[in-house]
């Protein structure tokens, strides 16, 4: 019999949290997760998946309405209608389905769900606020998930209606005709995706001087030649919305990012607040066990998902998800929930972030997974190697031709004298699936030389990469 109510009890049963539980069961632990909201967290509720029903609706709809496309192909379709209540409510059932199925897949493995507020109370104690009053646990690992929540710069005022986040964005409750979108990330990047497609006209307002500031400077060329300059699309850069009242209008103050004066006062119908995420730690107990959370709130993890107390670990305390600030995907927090639970059981692991992947389902998507050029050089300065690219493009690959999707180019980025992968960066129709193919290899330290010995199907987009390893030149071998 255990000294512990639990082997390990998780806070949060957002995606990271339910990946920790489904490999502990795996791996013989009993577990426990607490959940104060909707089982499943941001990712299936408000994030990856009722934003890519979204995608998948509007991109059809975007689809139908280039006649010039589909004439190409000696298709022609008259007028395309579509419902905003059903796409929503499309979005909605599958956000519900898959609730569900995470649900399921819990109790179907005998993991304690437990409703209400988790707090960290000392060594192995969690307190649970629960409809039946505080609960206590004992556990021999604590696993902090508790993920993350819209930033919202001060200034700007959210009522949900006119002026929200992407927590509300994601239920599609109008079309506003005339719709500012704060920040060019991901969220203002598939969300402009979604609202051009269903003829709303889009201003996009970013702080720093490029848009897309996040991704490969290259691909974000790409990115604005395509995704932004056809589309009704205005934008603004080295611009701060300071100021945004609700209301009909919408008012939106803009200040100029160097001389911080007003230039501008815009009156749209509506503002879509995308302006990243913070970290959900407050009021988690963690002063029970004197972490400290760092300056933006994140809780300090080692690659092991060890919590960090004056650069050491918590024995017994992990953490992964959002909360740890490291990649807000995700794929990533449950990748990170298999890691610590890996290291519970005594197997040490650690996570490897250069070989996780990232996509925006934009149409066309863009992916990438490692180094950026400019990372990749600095790595270079310091561990003295020279840093090569090789490119490819869509409008050279015969599938792309075969759709008429000619838009694209990977770019691959790699050590000139070993050939190892460091990096690649995708923007073109299934950039999201082709990236993982990168992803396997430099998770394996694969060299150009290598995978261009891989025989890839033809035809397929998988020969973009191919032919980028082919063209890669590699001098020290
Ligand atoms: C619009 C949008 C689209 C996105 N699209 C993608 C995508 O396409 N692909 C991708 O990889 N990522 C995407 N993301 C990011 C992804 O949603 C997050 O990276 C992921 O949800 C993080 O998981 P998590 O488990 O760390 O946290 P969360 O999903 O935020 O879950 C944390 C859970 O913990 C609960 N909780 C917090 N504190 C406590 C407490 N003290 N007690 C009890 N419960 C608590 C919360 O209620 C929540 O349910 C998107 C995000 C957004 C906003
Ligand atoms: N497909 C995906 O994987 C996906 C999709 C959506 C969200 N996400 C995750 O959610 C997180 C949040 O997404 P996001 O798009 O909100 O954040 P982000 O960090 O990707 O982008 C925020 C942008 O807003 C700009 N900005 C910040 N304050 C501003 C201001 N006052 N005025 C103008 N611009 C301002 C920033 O410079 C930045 O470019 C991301 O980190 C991402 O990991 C992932």
């Amino acid at each position: 019999m255990s000294e512990f109510d639990y082997d390990l009890i998780i806070i949060g049963a957002g995606v990271g949290g339910h990946g920790a539980a489904l490999h502990a069961v795996k791996c013989g632990l009993k577990t426990a997760i607490i959940e104060a909201g909707d089982m499943g967290g941001t990712c299936v509720n408000r994030g990856c998946i009722p934003s890519k029903a979204l995608l998948a609706a509007s991109g059809r709809v975007r689809e139908f309405k280039d006649t010039h496309h589909l004439k190409d192909l000696g298709i022609e379709v008259e007028g395309v209608q579509f419902d905003r209540g059903t796409i929503a409510a499309h979005a909605l059932d599958l956000v519900s389905k898959i609730q569900n199925d995470l649900t399921n897949s819990l109790t179907r493995l005998k993991v304690d769900i437990i409703r209400g507020w988790g707090k960290v109370a000392g060594k192995q104690k969690v307190t649970v606020a629960t409809d039946q009053g505080e609960k206590t646990f004992t556990a021999k690992d604590i696993m902090l998930c508790p993920g993350s929540i819209p930033f919202v710069p001060p200034g700007i005022e959210i009522d949900g209606k006119t002026v929200f986040t992407s927590d509300q964005a994601v239920k599609l409750e109008s079309l506003p005709n005339w719709i500012a979108i704060i920040g060019s990330g991901y969220i203002g990047l598939e969300f402009s995706d979604v609202y051009t497609a269903l003829g709303c006209e889009v201003t996009m307002i970013e702080a720093l001087d490029n848009l897309m500031p996040g991704f490969d400077p290259e691909i974000a060329k790409i990115a604005q030649r395509v995704l932004i300059n056809p589309r009704d699309i205005e934008t603004y850069t080295g611009v701060f919305a300071t100021k945004v009242t609700p209301g009909t209008p919408v008012v939106i103050e803009l200040t100029d990012a160097k001389t911080k004066e007003v230039i501008e006062v815009l009156e749209v119908d509506a503002c879509l607040v995308a302006t990243g995420r913070i970290p959900a730690t407050k009021n988690l107990g963690l002063e029970s066990l004197a972490v400290e959370i760092d300056r933006r709130g994140f809780i300090p993890v080692n690659d092991k998902m060890q919590v960090i107390r004056d650069g050491e670990p918590i024995s017994h305390l992990w953490a992964v998800g959002d909360a740890t600030g490291k990649m807000m995907l995700a794929h990533a927090a449950s990748g990170q929930g298999v890691v610590a639970v890996e290291n519970i059981c005594g197997r040490t692991k650690e996570i490897d972030y250069r070989c996780i992947p990232a996509a925006a389902f934009t149409h066309p998507e863009i992916s990438y997974v490692g180094l950026t050029e400019t990372q990749a050089k600095e790595l270079g300065q310091q561990e003295g190697f020279t840093v090569a690219t090789a490119k490819t493009y869509y409008k050279g690959n015969s599938k792309a031709l075969a759709e008429g999707e000619t838009e694209g180019m990977a770019k691959i980025i790699y050590r000139k004298d070993t050939g190892e992968l460091l990096g690649v960066h995708i923007i073109g129709i299934h950039a999201s699936d082709l990236i993982q193919e990168a992803a396997n290899a430099i998770a394996k330290r694969e060299s150009v030389q290598n995978l261009a010995f891989n025989v890839h199907t033809h035809p397929t987009l998988s020969e973009i990469l191919d032919e980028a390893y082919k063209r890669a030149q590699v001098v020290g071998v």
